[in-house]
């Protein structure tokens, strides 16, 4: 049989009772902040069920009274029933309103945190998750969770308490018989309790195949061209219909254990009924009970059962619960890199060295030390923009080896300077790292003396911009799409003039407000690439990092562009990583990120390029 081309997530083991607690404290621990919301639902719940047993009781004792003398010694009785059906109405609407509102801000809470988390992956590739579980994380797991601790886990604790006040209640009142009542609660409460480990299996399996369905969903949009040009569209249809079954078996076997329990509790309900029936009418036939109380009697039996029918319903989702909070809680905890501790003084590190020199550049360009004593109003509008990078060690997680290790940088303000070296080196590990979206593991980057390691990453990036290899087009206007809702319309032109942009926006029929397809899917590699530039541009930071810039674009388009980048603002630094020879040469200086120690790049291929050796290497 063929293999699927598509890896399938494994199903995680069926969490035990212990582990599905610890889960499911373990998430309710990122909405302490709404402990009070959480009290007064819970209060409102109680007060609900109370309300609602009192209510049953009190329309049989009326009825019974109605029966027996009339309507006139009745009376007090209706009064009263009135009264609770009012009371019912209005704790079950501030109930429905405050369990609503809890679950907006529950449901709010922990997608901000996935969002965080996901923001916090991002560098690393979602740390190998696929970006469809995260997304069914952040949706549908995050919805199960709303529901449990919103509209479940007060019913659940509020039904205990009902529960044990019944059962206090109609012992004080009918003395050891009514120890029936909290004797059936637990039986009906004891369904779901045997079944939780088949529920936990189930909960688990549904969850992950639902995960393994949005994945699917999403890869299946982000292949569609190579499916389609490599002919396998049969393939993926298969897969989507594969998935589909795995959801619809998943929820078939949740649906007949659900089923089985909802049977169980409604037999024991009806033989408690019973049971209370034959009770009450034997002891009143032998003197030992008020008969007219043996309607009250067979109410209260029935109606006893409400908290543990409320308790019932919460555990069947438990499975499901306990499944969606394992894996949003591995996903808001998931370890991103370790960072290097803070230093004592951030301002120490701002002295260069005595050896300082040695890692940085072999000699300064004429043309960098102009740059770097451009006038003031040619700076950056955050400072000078130099660039210390010391000993730098970055590891991703789970990986032994550290991508980058021992690398030196210095680059002076104003400098344009070109990254080069072979691929899968680190050089975009490098440019993360100087733009903070990863953190290293040893070392320090300065810029203008300050250790960034001491600032908030939002700081640094004011100062440091970093233009990616593919700039994601949102599915908005041009104008939208830049990313900078305050920038002047002039400026605006000027950032698309220098990334080569503008005539190309000219052309298009609204202009600058023309909405773009989602992932620019009618432009072109180069078109993305250069209003990803233009992005970076409109910032204007002091130190702007490119990740390969011109690789999608003509040799006329990236001498045009480099030429905007040099004079377009001659005081900013600018550090390009670049396989392309017409860059290298542009620059002031060029550093060889490579394996094997300290080379130098003049005997490299690089040297005939540009005549300048500079090394930054583990
Ligand atoms: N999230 C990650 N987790 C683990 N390893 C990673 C991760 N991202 C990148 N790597 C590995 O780190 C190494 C450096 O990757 P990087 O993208 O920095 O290289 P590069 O020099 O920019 O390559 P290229 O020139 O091909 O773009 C590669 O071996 C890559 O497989």
């Amino acid at each position: 049989m063929r293999q699927s081309t598509v890896a399938q997530t494994p199903v995680p083991a069926a969490p035990g009772l212990v582990d599905m607690t610890r889960s499911v404290l373990a998430m309710s621990r990122h909405l302490r902040n709404q402990r009070r919301l959480f009290a007064i639902v819970l209060a409102t719940v109680w007060l609900s069920l109370l309300l609602s047993i009192t209510t049953a009781l009190l329309s049989v004792a009326a009825a019974s009274a109605l029966a027996a003398s009339g309507a006139r010694s009745a009376g007090h009785l209706l009064v009263a029933l009135l009264a609770g059906v009012l009371a019912v109405g209005l704790v079950a609407w501030f109930e429905q309103w405050f369990a609503h509102v809890l679950a907006y801000r529950v449901i709010d809470t922990i997608r901000l945190r996935i969002h965080r988390a996901i923001a916090r992956l991002a560098p690393l590739g979602l740390a190998r998750r696929r970006s469809g579980e995260t997304v069914s994380a952040a949706m549908a797991d995050a919805e199960s969770l709303e529901w449990f601790y919103a509209h479940t886990a007060a019913q659940v604790l509020a039904g205990v308490l009902a529960a044990l006040t019944v059962s206090g209640l109609s012992l004080a009142w009918l003395g050891p018989w009514a120890l029936v009542i909290p004797a059936a609660q637990a039986l009906v409460v004891l369904v779901p309790v045997l079944l939780l480990p088949r529920a936990a299996r189930q909960g688990t399996m549904l969850r992950a195949a639902l995960a393994e369905l949005s994945a699917h969903a999403l890869s299946a949009r982000a292949s569609a061209r190579e499916t389609l040009l490599l002919g396998r569209l049969p393939e993926v249809s298969r897969q989507a219909s594969a998935q589909t079954r795995r959801v619809q078996s998943a929820r078939r076997a949740l649906a007949l254990r659900t089923g089985l329990e909802q049977a169980l509790i409604e037999a024991a309900s009806v033989a408690l009924v019973i049971l209370a029936l034959i009770l009450a009418a034997d002891l009143s036939s032998r003197g030992q009970f008020q008969p007219d109380l043996v309607p009250v009697v067979v109410t209260l039996a029935g109606v006893s059962l409400l908290p543990a029918t409320a308790i019932t319903g919460a555990m069947s989702r438990l499975g499901e619960t306990a499944a969606a909070a394992q894996r949003v809680d591995a996903l808001i905890r998931a370890p991103g890199i370790r960072p290097v501790a803070p230093p004592a003084s951030a301002a120490s590190y701002g002295r260069p060295g005595p050896d300082d020199d040695a890692s940085g550049p072999q000699r300064d360009p004429a043309g960098a030390a102009q740059k770097s004593q451009a006038p003031q109003d040619h700076l950056g509008a955050h400072g000078l923009g130099s660039v210390q990078v010391r000993d730098l060690r970055v590891r991703y997680p789970d990986v032994d080896r550290p991508v980058l290790d021992g690398v030196h940088l210095d680059v002076e303000a104003g400098q344009m300077v070109a990254v080069v070296g072979p691929s899968g080196i680190g050089k975009t590990t490098l440019a993360l790292s100087l733009a903070r979206l990863i953190a290293q593991e040893k070392g320090q980057i300065l810029i203008d003396g300050v250790d960034t390691g001491a600032e908030a990453p939002e700081r640094t990036r004011e100062r440091l911009v970093l233009v990616g290899q593919h700039p994601h087009v949102f599915k908005a206007s041009v104008r939208d799409n830049l990313l900078a809702p305050d920038a002047p319309e002039e400026g605006i032109w000027r950032a698309l003039e220098a990334a080569r942009l503008a005539d190309h926006v000219r052309a298009l029929p609204q202009g600058l407000d023309t909405v773009l397809a989602e992932r620019g899917a009618a432009w072109s590699g180069g078109e993305r690439q250069r209003l990803g530039l233009a992005r970076g541009l409109l910032r204007d930071p002091s130190v702007l990092v490119l990740d390969e810039p011109t690789a999608g674009l003509d040799t006329r388009t990236e001498a045009e562009f480099l030429e905007a980048l040099i004079h377009g603002r001659p005081s900013r630094t600018t550090i390009i990583i670049t396989h392309r020879r017409a860059v290298m040469r542009a620059c002031d200086a060029v550093v060889l990120l490579h394996d094997g120690g300290t080379r130098s790049v003049s005997e490299a291929l690089w040297a005939s390029s540009c005549g300048q050796a500079v090394v930054g290497a583990q």
